[in-house]
């Protein structure tokens, strides 16, 4: 029985300026259930791609979710949905429990307004599609859970304390866990779209962090589904990837995943 994608990209290009393509002619099916490790050269492309991807950077072809256009869910909601976590949350305006409460304090509905102001680091964010919303099919019950969030930033060894210090008053490791346990703790996400999410912390921290996020995934109790990671490390694609994807000028190719040994 084939599973129905939850994602769907067609044909997707992206361009530095007009006649300089970073990539073109990407294809790409997530279904539930994968975690598609993205790899390719150093400025092949991959961040752009994820950036596309949560709408955070213009693009050509066409992206789907569920079947259905970004925009049909309103460009924040499906933000929410498809949650791109950047690489370096340090950058962010005041501390993580505003973050929360912020994202807390919306309806299910405008949640995504707090959170794509939060996750909005695209140099050419389509921002003026912020400003619609559209009626979201995929939305169960998704009010913002701030409670799990710290409480899976505990897991990861994150005291509470530190949800009220100002994200550039944390080393670079407590700022990637807790916005790593602000996304899978608000419980909106069914795609997370990690950039390079362990970069900064040492083996047993990212070993932690690893294991949370597959066992969500392979579980399935929660509303996570699918994640697409970007990694440097060999061994780390290794451990999580259940399918490994090449991003070059010409696109996307699917590799075999690496077999530990
Ligand atoms: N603001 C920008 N304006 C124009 N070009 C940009 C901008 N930001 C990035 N680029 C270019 O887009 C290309 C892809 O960058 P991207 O960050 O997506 O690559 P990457 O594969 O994630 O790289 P890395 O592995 O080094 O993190 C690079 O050539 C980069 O220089």
């Amino acid at each position: 029985m084939s599973q129905e994608p939850l994602l769907e990209m067609k044909d997707v290009g992206c361009y530095k300026a007009p006649g300089q393509p970073i990539f073109a002619h990407a294809n790409l099916v997530v279904k539930s259930g994968d975690v598609i490790v993205l790899r390719g050269k150093s400025g092949s492309g991959k961040t752009t791609l994820l950036k596309c991807i949560s709408h955070l950077n213009l693009y050509e072809g066409s992206i789907s979710y569920r079947g259905k256009t970004p925009q049909s869910y309103g460009i924040p909601t499906y933000r929410t949905h498809v949650l791109y976590v950047p690489q370096r949350p340090s950058l962010l305006p005041g501390t993580p429990r505003d973050f929360v409460n912020t994202v807390a304090g919306f309806s299910a509905r405008h949640s995504g307004s707090g959170m794509s102001s939060w996750f909005r680091f695209g140099r050419k964010a389509a921002d003026q599609e912020d400003q619609r919303d559209g009626h979201d099919p995929a939305e169960v019950d998704a009010r913002p859970n701030t409670e799990k969030a710290v409480d899976v930033g505990k897991a990861w060894g994150i005291d509470e304390e530190l949800w009220d210090r100002t994200w550039g008053d944390l080393s670079g490791g407590e700022a990637q866990r807790i916005a790593l346990a602000a996304a899978v703790g608000l419980g909106q996400a069914e795609i997370l779209l990690l950039d390079e999410p362990t970069s900064a912390l040492d083996a047993a921290a990212s070993e932690q962090v690893e294991k949370y996020l597959l066992d969500e995934v392979r579980e399935g109790k929660g509303r996570l589904k699918a994640l697409i990671w970007i990694t440097h490390s060999d061994e780390q694609g290794q451990r999580v990837a259940t399918r490994v994807v090449r991003i070059s000028a010409g696109g996307l190719h699917e590799e075999d995943v690496p077999r530990s040994a």
